[in-house]
């Protein structure tokens, strides 16, 4: 935390370390649903809000009650739920909107009403007079049903900062319990949201919506904060129209990290990020901010070494804070120290010479464009100390047949010098042959399987296809890639291998035929 505030230096700006409460609106469920091809059923709906409360979101978004019957349910499936968190529905500037809402059993209403000129003229075709008395119009209509009502200026970023202030000042009169200022557009510097925000804030609660087209999101939500806004409305993942919300995550960590502002528990946001990105399509970057993969990752030599001195020498804050664990992998860039604890993790003794040899062939991987997983490294390693390893689980043989009917596929495996054979069938041919080979295999199968990734080397149907897995059993853990044309093939014998090492130091009897 600083000693002396930028913002709280701007007279018009309050030091955010003195903020004493920001709430959070999620509107990943409505606005960050209209991100293309985004489309959430009512049961994801259902688990993505339990998330959002688990996380102590104050508001949550449920979605547009005018979009149809469909979206009607999914919003009734979160009302039905009974969160902590107060639960709302988007509607335009029409009656039949909030009726649509109050159908929904919703909490409250975000009434969105066109803000700037074109919206109001181009887009919806009224007069800024008229704007302003339906709004009036609308507000007492949804107080008069015990609704909380927030009612957002679109546009408000290009609006005429009087007119602004005018909507928005009737609206408080009119009973509204707060009123948003939104840069639907992401157009706005952080002067502009001063300017528009800064005024609002004389006129009652005040809330802020800020898209990431300028990559200013979080700038201008804490600008918002500072200039007197006390809620933020944003997206779990930045997920939203065009480049996105602002994601909360950043917001909260920022408030957090440089503040001392809790406005969520942080410590849910990776695994509702997970659930949200499974759900949503949209994969998440791995260098994004907090949930990012490469968020607690280090590789280089340096990082690592510095790393394995003082956990916080390359990261702002523990993973912990944020319900995550740091990492560290082997690439191109490792040195010796990261080498050392690399092979230790996996219990293997080397001396300098061994380490420094370990070390050049790891990075020849590397230089290679290649990921270092650790089944790499344990070959490198058992080739440089010179300790012969058997297998003790061999695929021999798979065959694997998908159409119509239900996949099913056999395997011939080879167990501590012995053969079996077995088949299986599941969700598609990949899912039939682990059956297969778990089938197979018995109680050394009890592994759980944490990560599946498949990356195809070329762009065309022949493409040379890589599987990396990640599997566990007990306290140890194993990544393994395999490169294959055929991806059924490289997905098991990708497992076969991170099984067999797995069971490496376990005694004979976990592979008896049971
Ligand atoms: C900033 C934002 O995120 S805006 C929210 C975006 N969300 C959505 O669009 C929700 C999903 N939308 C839908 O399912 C449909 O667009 C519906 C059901 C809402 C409307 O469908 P349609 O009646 O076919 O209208 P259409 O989609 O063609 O056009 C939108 C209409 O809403 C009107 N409208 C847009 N914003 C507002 C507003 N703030 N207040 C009042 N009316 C508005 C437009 O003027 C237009 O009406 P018009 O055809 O009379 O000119």
């Amino acid at each position: 935390m600083t000693e002396s505030s930028f913002f709280g230096s701007h007279p018009q700006l309050r030091d955010l370390s003195d903020v004493d409460d920001v709430q959070f609106l999620d509107t990943t469920l409505r606005d960050g649903e209209q991100a293309p091809g985004v489309s959430l059923t009512p049961e994801e709906k259902a688990r993505i809000a339990r998330g959002l409360d688990r996380a102590e979101i104050d508001f949550i978004e449920a979605g547009s009650a005018c979009t149809g019957p469909g979206e009607r349910e999914t919003i009734r499936r979160v009302t039905d739920l009974d969160l902590d968190a107060t639960v709302t529905s988007f509607c335009r500037g029409i009656e039949n909107d909030v009726d649509l809402a109050l159908d929904c059993d919703v909490d409250g209403v975000t009434i969105v009403v066109p803000g700037s000129d074109k919206h109001i003229e181009t887009k919806v075709g009224t007069t800024h007079e008229e704007n302003v008395q339906n709004t009036e119009e609308l507000v007492a209509y949804a107080k008069d049903h015990d609704l909380w009502v927030e009612v957002i200026a679109e546009d408000g970023s290009r609006a005429r900062v009087d007119y602004l202030e005018k909507l928005m000042s009737a609206s408080m009169d009119a009973g509204a319990d707060r009123i948003c200022y939104a840069d639907t557009v992401g157009h706005a510097t952080p002067d502009d949201t001063l300017e528009r925000i800064e005024p609002m804030t004389e006129l009652g609660p005040t809330s802020t919506h800020t898209h990431d087209d300028l990559g200013l999101a979080v700038t201008n939500a804490l600008v918002s904060i500072a200039a007197g806004a006390d809620l933020v409305h944003g997206t779990i993942n930045g997920i939203g129209e065009r480049a996105g919300n602002v994601a909360l995550e950043e917001v909260a960590i920022a408030l957090d990290h440089g503040y001392g502002v809790e406005p969520m528990d942080l410590t849910e946001v990776y695994d509702l990020a997970q659930l949200i990105s499974r759900s949503t399509g949209v994969p998440l970057a791995p260098n994004k901010a907090v949930i990012g993969e490469n968020a607690f990752t280090h590789e280089s030599g340096i990082h690592t070494d510095g790393t394995l001195k003082d956990d916080a020498m390359y990261e702002p804050y523990p993973p912990e804070k944020v319900g995550r664990e740091r990492r560290l992998v082997l690439g191109k860039h490792a040195g010796h120290a990261g080498v050392e604890a690399a092979l230790a993790e996996h219990g293997i003794d080397a001396d300098d010479d061994e380490i420094d040899e370990v070390v050049e062939r790891v990075k020849a991987i590397g230089d290679r464009g290649k990921r270092v997983t650790d089944a790499d490294l344990l070959t490198i390693a058992e080739e440089v100390v010179g300790k012969d390893r058997e297998r003790r689980v061999k695929l021999l043989e798979m065959t694997a047949a998908s159409g119509s009917g239900t996949p099913t596929a056999s395997v011939r495996v080879e167990v501590d010098g012995e053969e079996r054979v077995a088949s299986g069938h599941g969700d598609g041919p990949v899912d039939a042959a682990v059956s297969a080979v778990q089938q197979a295999l018995g109680h050394a199968a009890d592994a759980s399987l944490d990560s599946y990734h498949v990356d195809a080397i070329t762009g065309s149907t022949d493409a040379v296809v890589t599987v990396e897995v990640e599997m566990s059993r007990g306290d140890n853990s194993v990544t393994v890639a395999v490169s294959d044309a055929d991806i059924t093939r490289a997905s098991v014998e990708a497992m076969v291998e991170a099984i067999d090492r797995l069971i490496e130091n376990e005694p004979e009897q976990v592979l008896a035929d049971d």
